[in-house]
């Protein structure tokens, strides 16, 4: 499975897919134009005999050497037509063709794409009738009828009935405008009832049953485009957890007030690393309870290119745990692709795990290896617990996840913030920052203010690398630790 949708860096190379694809195709097409131009030919030769057919076949047939042309040309015909049909500069084409088209995206990674896009929509709150928020970003794109009703017909089966009437509705407005499509009106007005009827936006005259040829009865058919039009925009047919609720606060942007207190705080200084007090690192008090701090300027450009370069061939998407049968499964619940880097795979790794060493004093030798990810579009990972792992082999060996580095790889140009949900913190991404908190609290328990999520990408590539620290080795260490948690 490709999953292109799940990283931007894989959905880029769609770009040279795309070039290569139409190479291949150019090649065959002119491999078969050869040969009907072959097969023309032979065509040609026949029926140029039939233009100087003799006026007398038998005497003509009774000359030895018309005979002999003829008979010979006629027996070699189809073995000439045949060579040509099966030409081998078009076997070979045919083939390279056949090999390209299995790098080209399926079924899947459509719905992938469409299921972010309703996600983000979701999320951000994103009308389809002002969807010239997404063609802002780039090349003033517009959908057509048929890629809106494909749309909504996904968003239909993933239970967002809200968006599948809003996606139908902008189908129907396309089609009214007189846009080319497959899909007809009818079918558009037949799941525009349906929805609506689900809905119960509108009050139904009758079941929403077609009359007569598939048509929607004249007066549903009024009723619902009346209703459609004063249709508010809200979120009021779907539930939200209380969570979710602020998860989607702070990734829109929703902030909790803080007491001046606690503001003045939130501090931005030079800091000697705990670890190696040789080094200064530029730390921002970013959160208080929990704290959670931020060190700006902690990568290099060129250690951040080498680390993308290094996880690159490796990125695959990210897994959770399925709760029911406790195997690893894709979820929409984290779309994202990783790779770990292992400490001696290049002495770049080598050098950020020590400065992670360096700066916040702790025990690496027990630490999981460096994870890199990058989100794809819609990319997000809820709310979770890092030290709430299921089925941690390395439990026994490491102990729990007592810390988090997570160090962002790119700014991120709207959305992919991570987010506190039951603190209220924020963090956006920042290229070469890297972010420190505690996953566990002094007595081993786990803090439960760490419930974090990072929000879905809007616009814009996302990469990060996680460091988790285990509790195995840092007896002694966090102790010395200034930071405080309870
Ligand atoms: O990418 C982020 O902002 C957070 C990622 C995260 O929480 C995780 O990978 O555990
Ligand atoms: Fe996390």
């Amino acid at each position: 499975v490709n999953e292109f949708y799940s990283s931007t860096d894989h959905m880029t190379r769609l770009i040279d897919i795309r070039k290569e694809f139409a190479r291949c195709l150019h090649g065959y097409i002119e491999a078969l134009e050869g040969q009907v131009d072959a097969l023309k030919r032979t065509l040609n030769t026949l029926e140029k005999d039939f233009d100087d057919a003799p006026e007398d076949p038998e005497k003509f047939i009774s000359n030895p050497l018309a005979a002999f042309q003829l008979v010979r040309k006629l027996s070699r015909v189809w073995a000439t037509t045949q060579e040509h049909l099966e030409g081998r500069r078009n076997t070979e084409t045919l083939e390279k063709l056949r090999s390209t088209a299995q790098t080209l995206p399926g079924a899947d990674d459509v719905d992938g794409v469409v299921m972010a896009l309703v996600r983000l929509q979701e999320m951000y709150r994103l009308d389809p009738r002002n969807i010239s928020l997404f063609s802002q970003v780039s090349h003033n794109l517009t959908l057509d009828p048929d890629e809106t009703f494909h749309i909504a017909m996904i968003s239909y089966h993933s239970h967002r009935l809200q968006y599948a009437l809003l996606w139908m509705e902008e189908t129907l407005r396309k089609l009214d405008e007189g846009e080319e499509a497959n899909v007809t009106k009818d079918e558009v007005l037949y799941q525009l009832a349906s929805f609506s009827h689900q809905l119960a936006v509108i009050q139904m005259p009758s079941r929403p049953e077609p009359t007569n040829g598939g048509l929607l009865h004249p007066a549903l058919h009024k009723s619902l485009i009346e209703s459609i039009k004063t249709w508010e925009w809200t979120a009021k047919y779907i539930p939200h957890t209380d969570t979710e609720n602020t998860y989607e606060a702070l990734c829109t942007g929703k902030r909790v007030a803080m007491t001046p207190q606690r503001e003045r705080k939130l501090v931005c200084r030079y800091r000697r690393g705990r670890g190696n007090p040789l080094m200064l690192f530029k730390e921002e008090v970013e959160w208080d309870q929990p704290m959670i701090l931020r060190y700006h300027d902690f990568l290099s450009e060129g250690e951040i290119d080498t680390i993308k370069t290094l996880a690159r061939p490796k990125l695959s998407r990210a897994q959770v745990i399925d709760a029911v049968s406790g195997k690893r499964v894709s979820a929409a619940s984290r779309v994202s692709q990783s790779a770990w880097l292992y400490e001696d795979e290049d002495p770049v790794v080598t050098q950020v795990n020590q400065r992670i060493a360096d700066v916040t004093g702790l025990e690496l030798q027990t630490a999981e290896s460096l994870q890199i990810a990058n989100y794809g579009i819609g990319g997000q990972y809820e709310p979770h617990y890092d030290s709430k792992l299921t089925n941690d082999s390395d439990f026994q060996l490491r102990g729990g996840r007592i810390a988090t580095v997570l160090i962002y790889m790119s700014d991120v140009d709207i959305g992919g913030a991570t987010v506190f949900p039951d603190v209220g913190a924020a963090l956006q991404p920042k290229r070469g920052s890297a972010v420190l908190w505690f996953n566990l609290l002094r007595n081993g328990n786990e803090d439960i203010r760490t419930l974090h999520a990072a929000c879905p990408v809007f616009v814009g590539s996302k990469w990060v690398a996680n460091k988790w620290i285990r509790t195995y080795g840092q007896e002694f260490r966090r102790k010395c630790s200034t930071i405080k948690s309870d």
